[in-house]
């Protein structure tokens, strides 16, 4: 079943278009990237997904109902941690966003324990948030996502600035929330290593419109067939690359030019790149086809715009 159905949603903001008839589906209890350079339309895509933006065209379900009747089947933490009260400690922090949403009770009591226990918060409930960590700010924030008890969960850069610890367990957290609590998540990040170790689906977005939708395994495999690499005798002067530049193909320079990586279409195109390092005399030491990561398939797809 869809959690979420995108169909031909468009929105400008007077003469700039920021979503132009985009379409794409979520299944429920996946996690699904929302990428793209700055400007390419994520948080319009968000937040008419949350019914915060009305867009000038298109529909939006979601579990099959008009997201405008289904407010209560969804969550969102914007840029981090700015949702929560920042002198509310963890628990009156979720038992304010339950009461907003007609919770409460004993219940809610035994919830909210139970939640800031799975997410190692048990010793910090009754911390003002403010004086927690980055990394526990964040927990607190989905930990409100799960109180509200919705179907579907949004998710904008929720590993920004956190260091290596608490960015594994928010991974680990998310891709928990998914396989136990059947919840559905769409993620807008830059943080191309989290989209690849935890997205099931991803939807690239470039000015506006949808450049790729695809699972994970599909878009890598996809440029897996078309990255090799050539390690040089020695680094490529400014002068050669620009020469191999005019080959117009991907060329990635590596270590200082010693290493090249190459995005090519057709396998044969490899022998004119071969030729062309003959021509200005540089000796290729190997050559090998590449383990793709995704950030290389997101540079690709995106004209090489990290952000
Ligand atoms: N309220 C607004 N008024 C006018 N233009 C806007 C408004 N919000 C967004 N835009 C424009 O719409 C386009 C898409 O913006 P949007 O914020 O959806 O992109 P984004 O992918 O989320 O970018 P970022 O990664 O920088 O957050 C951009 O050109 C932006 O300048």
């Amino acid at each position: 079943m869809e959690a979420v159905e995108v169909i031909n949603l468009t929105k400008h903001y007077e003469t700039v278009k920021a979503v132009d008839d985009i379409s794409f589906r979520v299944e429920k209890g996946s996690i699904c990237g929302i990428l793209g350079p700055n400007g390419s339309g994520k948080t319009t895509t968000i937040k008419s997904i949350c019914n915060l933006i009305i867009p000038d065209k298109g529909d939006i379900k979601i579990c099959g109902k008009d997201n405008k009747k289904s407010t209560n089947r969804i969550s969102a933490v914007f840029e981090g941690t700015r949702n929560l009260y920042w002198r509310l400690t963890p628990r009156e922090n979720l038992r304010y966003f339950a009461g907003i949403r007609g919770l409460g009770g004993k219940r809610l009591e035994k919830d909210i324990d139970m939640i800031l226990d799975r997410f190692n918060l048990t010793d910090k409930r009754d911390v003002m948030v403010n004086n927690l960590s980055r990394g526990m700010q964040q927990k607190v924030a989905i930990a409100m996502t799960l109180i509200c008890n919705t179907d579907v969960i949004l998710l904008d850069e929720p590993t920004l600035g956190l260091d290596v610890q608490s960015h594994s367990d928010i991974k680990n957290i998310l891709m928990d929330i998914t396989s136990d609590l059947d919840k559905t998540i769409l993620l807008s990040t830059h943080d191309m290593n989290l989209v690849q170790d935890i997205c099931d689906y991803v939807v690239v977005l470039n000015k506006g419109k949808i450049v790729a939708k695809d699972n994970m395994e599909n878009l890598l495999n996809m440029f897996k067939t078309m990255t090799y690499e050539i390690v040089l005798a020695e680094s490529l002067s400014e002068e050669n690359r620009n020469l191999l530049m005019r080959l117009d193909y991907g060329f990635y320079f590596i270590n200082n030019g010693s290493k090249i990586e190459i995005d090519i279409l057709d396998f044969q195109d490899i022998y004119k790149i071969i030729e062309e390092l003959k021509n200005i005399n540089i000796l290729i030491k190997e050559i090998k086809q590449k383990d793709i990561n995704f950030e290389r398939v997101y540079l690709s797809l995106t004209d090489g715009k990290v952000s």
